[in-house]
């Protein structure tokens, strides 16, 4: 079985974070590992509280885990401080990781703030030129280019300007349009390795039910890539996975409810129900 790592922040509410990972690794069946770098006290309305973990513990859990186990693949989510980042960084060369997905989470779905400004330069120089594949949000992008979050811009001048700072691909998330000859609305994620783009299009589901899109996207891509499909493949089919568990969604606590990621599972209906 194909490993993969996660390095991510404890999402209490089972709906982000290192909780979603696993369970995308889960479903992809590829053996799921996971390196906690902060707890959220957090659930469907938003993020309570954020303890991190110290950057020595960080530490300890990556060289408990990297000097065991063989990883296929791995991603980061939430790093929460520069010295976290920082950390993981070092250990990510130190053990010469493979096929590294960066989510470089800074905001909750509910607006809550997951990073620390000063760790956004850390991101550029310690982390992005190690990754394979980076995937901000748009507003993730424009804070990560320098550019203010009101501005317009388009998503390739913005893969561009990322790419400069060293990632093989860059993939910007979550342009929404709509297609007025078709009535519909797409979400539309933008991909691009230095030279070419390619846009993977699903339709836009209506619905705030989406805790945990950017997790879930980011871990199927690292579990596709242990599974050595292209970086192409790898993003296409995670977005089918991500577009199918959005839409499969139930309602799980008062506020915005968590993917499903059970209905892939082959089982039998009785088992699901309750
Ligand atoms: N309502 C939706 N319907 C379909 N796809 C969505 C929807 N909301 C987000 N996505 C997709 O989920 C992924 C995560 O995007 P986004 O929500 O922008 O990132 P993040 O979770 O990091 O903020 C992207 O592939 C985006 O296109
Ligand atoms: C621990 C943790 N990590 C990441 C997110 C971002 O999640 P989303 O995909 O909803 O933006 C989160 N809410 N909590």
């Amino acid at each position: 079985m194909k490993k993969v790592l996660t390095i991510a922040g404890s999402d209490s509410g089972g709906g982000a974070g290192i909780q979603a990972d696993l369970k995308t690794m889960t479903v992809h069946q590829v053996y799921g590992a996971a390196v906690i770098t902060a707890l959220t006290a957090q659930n469907t309305l938003g993020v309570q509280a954020v303890e991190p973990v110290s950057k020595e513990f960080v530490a300890a859990q990556l060289d408990s885990v990297l000097s065991d186990i063989n990883f296929a693949a791995l991603k980061t989510g939430m790093l929460a401080q520069k010295e976290i980042v920082a950390v993981t960084a070092q250990k990510i060369a130190e053990y010469n990781l493979k096929n590294l997905v960066v989510d470089p989470v800074m905001v909750a779905t509910s607006g809550d703030l997951l990073l620390e400004e000063a760790a956004v330069q850390s991101y550029k120089e310690l982390l992005f030129p190690l990754a394979d594949l980076i995937t901000p949000n748009l507003m993730e992008a424009k804070v990560l280019a320098g550019i203010d979050k009101e501005t317009q811009v388009e998503a390739e001048f913005l893969a561009k300007k990322l790419h400069a700072f060293g990632s093989k691909y860059v993939l910007i998330k979550g342009g929404h349009f709509s297609n007025p000859a078709q009535q519909s609305k797409k979400a539309v994620d933008l991909l691009y390795d230095g030279s070419n783009f390619v846009k993977f299009k699903a339709d836009y589901i209506e619905t705030n039910d989406t805790h945990g899109t950017g997790c879930t996207l980011s871990a199927a891509i690292a579990s596709n890539l242990a599974l050595a499909y292209s970086m192409e493949k790898a993003v296409e089919k995670a977005k089918v996975y991500l577009t199918k568990a959005i839409a499969a969604g139930e309602k799980i606590g008062k506020g915005n409810s968590p993917l499903n990621h059970i209905y892939q599972l082959d089982l039998k209906k009785e088992s699901r129900q309750g």
